[in-house]
């Protein structure tokens, strides 16, 4: 089976479109439970306006992965869920919204939770501390909302130029969906 990586920076890992579980699991995921969310905590970041999705699980142990550098995600918000399995280190750090990771002197530290996830806007500046031992498995999903991206991409800070393309491709769209009215959702 033909398996990419998670992402441009992560070595270890799994997309989960390539597992066949983005339709049975992940949309809804977005559509139900997210968005409602994001629609309330982010909405100027897009929160109530996500139509696409970049799901994987990042795998660190030692020999493997260890750390991911400070960067921003291709994303407008940010899923980050610790799945296991048991492991010391690997605490996630923030900065602030598109700062310069030269300008990071006081991040703030996150540890993980097994079975708990932290929510935050793609452009706050992040990464995670080493491993220590054992070895840590995370959910990301990085939601994307083409109203917001359409305009402004989250990574050049331009407008972006589009090019035809299959799937979710990078969360960009010609047309965009209609607003969701966040109290009319049951
Ligand atoms: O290693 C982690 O938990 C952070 C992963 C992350 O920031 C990402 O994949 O964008
Ligand atoms: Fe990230």
């Amino acid at each position: 089976m033909p398996k990419g990586r998670p992402n441009t920076m992560n070595n270890y890992g799994v997309l989960l479109h390539e597992l066949g579980l983005d339709e049975p699991l992940m949309t809804p995921l977005r559509e139900r439970f997210l968005q409602p969310l994001m629609a309330l905590l982010y909405p100027d970041c897009g929160g109530g306006r996500l139509d696409s999705h970049r799901a994987f699980v990042v795998k660190y142990a030692l020999g493997q992965d260890l750390e991911l550098g400070c960067h921003y995600d291709n994303a407008e918000l940010t899923l980050n869920v610790a799945l296991g399995k048991v492991f010391t280190g690997g605490a996630l750090y923030f900065g602030g919204f598109f700062q310069a990771p030269t300008a990071l002197t006081e991040p703030l530290e996150v540890e993980h939770v097994v079975g708990q996830g932290v929510l935050h806007r793609g452009g706050q500046l992040h990464g995670a501390r080493p491993l220590g031992t054992g070895e840590r498995w995370n959910l990301v999903v990085w939601l994307r909302a083409s109203a917001v991206r359409n305009r402004l991409c989250p990574m050049c800070r331009c407008e972006p130029d589009l090019v035809d393309d299959e799937g979710f491709s990078d969360g960009f769209t010609r047309e965009e969906p209609t607003a969701v009215d966040v109290c009319a959702l049951t």
